[in-house]
């Protein structure tokens, strides 16, 4: 299963925290993670083996967005920050639409994320 992870600036720490909480279960699950870019360097810091997209201002949220259309995103764990503004926020609601189009399972918070990734 293919999960893409994603964090704002201001929860990058947040998903570190959260990657490093669940690192095993992701290993043993055999799941391939996918990410934006500057998150991406995040997921391979805290150990885990990661395809980066392009950053998420330059076209890294719709890359994504893309290949949960197509069908090959099993779901999304994207940490978005509410307290700041985006300038690629067409490119964030057009992910979290299409997630939403194809019933794809989408966190954006880590309490909702730690209930998806036990389900898994
Ligand atoms: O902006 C993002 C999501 O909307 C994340 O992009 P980065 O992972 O490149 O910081």
């Amino acid at each position: 299963m293919e999960i893409a992870i994603i964090a704002h600036d201001g929860k990058k720490a947040d998903m570190v925290q959260f990657l490093m909480e669940h690192k095993d279960l992701l290993q043993a699950k055999g799941i391939s993670l996918i990410s934006t870019g500057t998150t991406g360097s995040k997921v391979e810091a805290a150990g885990l083996t990661v395809h980066r997209f392009l950053s998420g201002p330059l076209g890294g949220d719709a890359q994504i967005a893309a290949r949960v259309a197509e069908g090959k995103t099993g779901m999304v764990i994207f940490f978005r920050d509410p307290l700041e503004k985006h300038p690629h926020e067409p490119d964030i609601f057009m992910l979290m639409r299409l997630c939403d189009v194809y019933n794809v399972p989408l966190a954006t918070n880590p309490a909702t994320a730690t209930l998806l990734i036990k389900s898994v």
